[in-house]
């Protein structure tokens, strides 16, 4: 079943995600000391069993886009309420196209002091899908082909950018960039093929 929560997310769930965030990152830099891991395990395990006495049937938690349609809140890349999204924040939205912003941890580190390119790959292809929704073409993309140019530093904030090229009969075509202090990283082309019927949500 699909909760639909109009208008903002509660604070709870926002907090929640990101106290999770952070303890992610914990994890990921904790020193190794056998006993106090386990121990840490143990209490994280009491609050996992404690929230999944209330679990809900579904992760989608539709709420309104800012300008197009209904997103999840706990959508991986962008969503607030996923702890698992970096998540992208100063979402700016309009028909010309989709920019954000978004800071990797050590969290998404891949190669040495890099965002791993699957990361990068997956805000490329999200922005993709915002920018030619909001350009009135919701579709899904069909391919996406990724060229990296430079490493994708994390903890620093990145300007993500996608615009809606041209339409095709179904296919939609968009581009986007990632970008770290005016230098770009990473660029993506992508195809889309509309949605057939009603968007699903
Ligand atoms: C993802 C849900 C989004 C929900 C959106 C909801 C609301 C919108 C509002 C706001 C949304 C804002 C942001 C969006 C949020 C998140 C973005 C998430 C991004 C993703 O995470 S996205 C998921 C990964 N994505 C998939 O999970 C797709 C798996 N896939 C399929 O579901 C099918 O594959 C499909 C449907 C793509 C096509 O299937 P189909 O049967 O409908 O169409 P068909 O195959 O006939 O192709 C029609 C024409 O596209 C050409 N074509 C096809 N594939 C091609 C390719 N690879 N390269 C070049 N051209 C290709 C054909 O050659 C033909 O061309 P022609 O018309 O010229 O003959």
């Amino acid at each position: 079943m699909t909760t639909e929560v109009p208008g903002k997310l509660s604070p709870g769930r926002t907090t929640l995600a990101a106290r999770v965030r952070d303890l992610i990152e914990a994890v990921v830099l904790a020193e190794d000391d056998p006993p106090g891991l386990l121990d840490a395990a143990a209490r994280i395990e009491e609050v996992t069993e404690s929230l999944r006495a209330r679990r809900r049937e579904s992760p989608r938690l539709l709420v309104q886009a800012d300008t197009v349609g209904r997103l999840s809140a706990n959508n991986p890349v962008e969503g607030p309420g996923n702890p698992l999204a970096p998540p992208l924040s100063r979402i700016r939205v309009d028909v010309d196209g989709m920019r954000a912003e978004v800071t990797f941890t050590a969290v998404h580190e891949g190669p040495p002091e890099r965002v791993h390119g699957g990361w990068v790959a997956a805000v490329l292809d999200h922005a993709v899908g915002r920018a030619v929704a909001a350009a009135g073409h919701p579709a899904m993309t069909a391919s996406l082909t990724v060229d990296y140019h430079e490493g994708t530093p994390y903890g620093v904030p990145l300007e993500v950018e996608a615009r809606f090229a041209r339409r095709d009969g179904r296919k939609v075509y968009a581009i986007a960039n990632i970008s770290s202090g005016g230098t770009i990283t990473a660029t993506a082309s992508a195809i889309l093929v509309l949605f057939t019927g009603p968007v699903p949500g």
